[in-house]
């Protein structure tokens, strides 16, 4: 068993995070203590200091130092590794497991999204693996009310009035938008981040939340949410927001027959990943009036190409996967990353797995 005993830097996170990582008990990992120093590669240098300092305490640590991250050096170190924090969105598949070889035991990403992975490859060499969900609810959550409100005045369409010289000044039907107050909401995805969302939202003096997923859930209540079907949610929702994970079932269902059930007045926001929208399907309903606007964080590919044809719309707001990108998200995302490899290493349970073994 390996030592954790950073002190501050545990002290921090689980100050930061008690309330949402109840499960972390710095002591129990204390306790458990043993010699033997694990080998932890971590494939980004630039994964926030107090995670590698963490790291570092009870594991040596190699660090891949080429930005851009270069997959041949990652590959060049990461045989023999015991651990690995994942620090990229590169593809974790095969080629890296076969070319780490049988030490590799854990690896944590510090992502929430976990579509770059195949996990059935690590599950057939039996690798633990964690990710960082729970740390990344509240950062895409504000996100998320950015782009709704984004969307919904119509910022990129005005930005484009001032580079133009068509700003008006003399009518009171220019540019007219719609107010989140008053409107109905709806959330496919009604987990972590769709739940921040809905806490959020609290405050806007919307009229209705709707969510549709795979289950109820029994914290809907908590935020007078309702369940309904996609359908149902498309043709009420005054913004339909994309909050779900990437899966077989989510891929593209927001097509050109989900679009064509939303209101002409509606505004879709994606701050889950590209693929849920079938992205001609959206572009063409963008064009078309099928839908008002669109906010996105996410898109296919990433990075879009400048001349891609959403990027032609004036009513469709894109940022460039920022849903995580602040200071403290992602330190916060790193030191759980860190942790779930230590404790993976440790024989004891990571604090947020993907998968049990
Ligand atoms: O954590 C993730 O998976 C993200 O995509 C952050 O935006």
């Amino acid at each position: 068993m390996i030592s954790i005993t950073n002190r501050s830097v545990l002290g921090r996170l689980f100050k930061l995070n008690s309330a949402i990582l109840p499960q972390f008990n710095p002591s129990k990992t204390m306790a458990s203590q043993s010699d033997k120093r694990f080998k932890v590669l971590v494939t980004s240098p630039e994964v926030p200091k107090a995670a590698i300092d963490l790291l570092k305490k009870s594991c040596d640590v190699t660090i891949c130092e080429t930005l851009p991250p270069e997959r041949s050096e990652m590959l060049k170190k990461v045989p023999g590794v015991d651990g690995v924090l994942w620090g990229t969105y590169d593809k974790l598949n095969d080629e890296v497991l076969d070319t780490a070889g049988e030490t590799l035991k854990v690896i944590s990403t510090m992502s929430s999204g976990i579509d770059y992975v195949d996990q059935p490859a690590l599950k057939r060499r039996k690798v633990q693996l964690g990710h960082t969900p729970v740390v990344v609810n509240e950062p895409v959550a504000e996100l998320t009310i950015a782009l709704m409100v984004a969307a919904a005045r119509r910022f990129h369409e005005g930005r484009l009035h001032i580079e133009n010289e068509t700003w008006i000044t003399w009518s009171h039907k220019w540019m007219l938008g719609y107010d989140i107050k008053g409107s109905t909401v709806g959330i496919v995805g009604f987990g972590g981040i769709g739940q921040s969302i809905a806490q959020r939202l609290q405050g806007y003096e919307i009229k209705e939340l709707l969510y549709t997923g795979r289950n109820e859930k029994p914290e809907a209540k908590k935020y007078n949410a309702k369940y309904v079907s996609f359908d149902e949610l498309l043709k009420t929702s005054d913004f339909v927001i994309a909050a779900c994970p990437l899966t077989p079932e989510t891929k593209e269902m927001f097509n050109e027959a989900a679009f064509n059930k939303m209101k002409p007045t509606s505004i879709f926001v994606n701050v889950a990943r590209g693929q849920i929208a079938d992205q001609k399907a959206l572009y063409n309903a963008l064009k078309n009036h099928t839908i008002f606007a669109a906010g996105l964080d996410v898109m296919t590919p990433e990075p879009l190409p400048k001349d891609d044809p959403l990027m032609t719309l004036p009513n469709c707001v894109i940022i460039p996967h920022l849903g995580t990108a602040t200071e403290k998200a992602t330190e916060n995302m790193a030191l759980v990353a860190a942790h779930n490899v230590l404790r993976g290493l440790a024989g004891e349970p990571m604090i947020s797995p993907a998968y049990q073994l």
